[in-house]
């Protein structure tokens, strides 16, 4: 039995942040078991809220749909009316799963897509990629003292016929207190739901729907500078049947010139293999998600140019050849080997006193010690700390310096500055003489479990 699941073409940050949360993510547990609050549920109120959100969607102008301008619409009486709005918006907000590049429009969407689930409901196949509105849209929520000529006429602007209407709104009010969840699993609720979801103002365009989790997702390479070598850091996630148990070798090629590798390539053995966590949708799928973690040693004078991976699954059968679509994974020299977060070099620190933590990011650029040479962090934090919606993220810009622990070495200067633990993504930015590096979305979490932490006590 191999797997066969869609091919994820590296690098391409939105789809495998929502792969991951779509199938990994926690976002589900909060609605695991179609759980109660107040005088309801959960997922209710999350589909509910997204609904509403959705519903300031107008087909003739093309302008609203789901863009999270929900946030700034709760104070118009009976269209928003009740608890369940402020506190979805509460929840989503606490997960932290807003990024520079995914916002709360889409974790609304992922959000119908466990609550729905999670009460029976069918899988409604994900796309990511909504922009947030930064103000209410119109007030064109459906009000129940309305007539129907009204509602079909407001559905209508909203892009749904007659028919659709009654479908739609069946499906969602049997998410609610009453506990006739049969009509969820209409074969076309799943499909009015993702249209729902998937109503976007027209200047906005979504991933394809992810219905299954891709095979062999890379980790992002996370690199260090020692001593004449680049560490080189990355994983693959693997999906198979459980009834294999795979080796995954790396191989790696270098720049032209100074040939270290032989002809095949130089190569290593993962360096552990674990099991991934899937969440409720992923387990659905049925394989085994397995991550094989590598950490390569590069001579950085030869450097490396592109990786790919061999999967050997040990049964008889040829070896899978994961090569990014016959690319391999391309390591370009601006920016990936000119501009990094030296991850050997960084480090969580732990300040006892106060029980907090902080990262202090240490920054690897080109160039020696004499350039004219300038670096900043622009750190995101998800969670905003505000009491009531709107909550917005926020972008902090660090100017780093230069760090007097880590001095120039072989042709790297290094820069430092210290990021609060909160925060998730960094866009870092360095000119060296009139050259300027950038490097967008770094991963703050998936380098955080490869830090080493100091504690100290001031
Ligand atoms: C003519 C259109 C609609 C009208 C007039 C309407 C009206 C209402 C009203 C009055 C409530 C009770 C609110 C409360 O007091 O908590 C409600 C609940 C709800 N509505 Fe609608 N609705 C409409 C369409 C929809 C649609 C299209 C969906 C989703 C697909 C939806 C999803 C829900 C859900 C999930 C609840 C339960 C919320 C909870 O229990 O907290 N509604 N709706």
């Amino acid at each position: 039995q191999s797997v066969s699941n869609p091919t994820f073409q590296w690098p391409n940050t939105l789809l495998k942040y929502a792969d991951k949360q779509l199938f990994e993510g926690q976002l589900s547990e909060l609605v695991s078991g179609c759980p109660p609050r107040e005088n309801t549920t959960i997922p209710a109120q999350w589909v509910r809220l997204a609904y509403h959100d959705m519903a300031t969607y107008d087909v003739s102008t093309g302008a609203g749909g789901l863009d999270a301008s929900i946030q700034y619409e709760l104070n118009r009486g009976a269209q928003n009316i009740g608890e369940g709005m402020p506190q979805t918006l509460s929840d989503f907000n606490s997960d932290a799963l807003v990024t520079p590049f995914f916002g709360m429009a889409d974790v609304i969407a992922l959000g119908t897509v466990f609550a729905v689930s999670s009460c029976g409901g069918p899988f409604i196949p994900y796309s990511a990629g909504r922009v947030d509105a930064t103000e209410g849209g119109p007030a064109t929520v459906p009000e129940p003292q309305q007539d129907l000529a009204t509602h079909i006429q407001l559905f209508q602007q909203q892009g749904f016929n007659q028919t659709e209407m009654i479908g739609l709104v069946a499906c969602g009010h049997t998410l609610g207190a009453s506990d006739k969840r049969i009509s969820l699993r209409f074969e076309t609720c799943g499909t009015l739901l993702q249209r729902m979801l998937n109503t976007v103002p027209s200047t906005v365009s979504l991933t394809d729907p992810i219905t299954e989790p891709f095979n062999y997702v890379i980790n992002d390479p996370l690199l260090s500078y020692q001593n004449t070598t680049f560490i080189l850091l990355t994983a693959l996630r693997v999906l198979h049947p459980t009834d294999t148990s795979p080796t995954v070798t790396m191989f790696w090629v270098d720049q032209e010139g100074d040939s270290v590798c032989p002809s095949t390539g130089c190569s290593i053995p993962s360096s552990s293999s674990d099991p991934l966590a899937f969440n409720e949708i992923g387990i659905q799928v049925g394989v085994t998600p397995i991550r094989y973690s590598f950490k390569a040693t590069i001579d950085a004078t030869s450097s490396i140019s592109n990786f790919w991976f061999e999967v050997n699954n040990n049964d008889g059968s040829d070896p899978i050849i994961v090569d990014n679509g016959g690319t391999g994974f391309v390591l370009e020299q601006d920016p990936a080997l000119s501009l990094f977060v030296d991850i050997d070099r960084s480090e969580g620190v732990v300040l006892l006193d106060s029980n907090t933590e902080f990262f202090r990011i240490v920054v690897a650029v080109l160039g020696d010690a004499a350039s004219a040479s300038t670096a900043t962090l622009t750190a995101f934090t998800p969670i905003s700390t505000a009491t009531a919606p709107p909550f917005l993220p926020t972008t902090t810009l660090i100017n780093l310096i230069l760090d007097d622990s880590n001095p120039p070495e072989g042709g790297f200067i290094f820069f430092t500055g210290n990021v609060s633990n909160s925060v998730t993504y960094l866009d870092v930015s360095a000119t060296v003489d009139d050259t300027t590096y950038t490097v967008q979305n770094f991963d703050v979490n998936a380098a955080a479990q490869f830090l080493t932490f100091v504690e100290i006590s001031s």
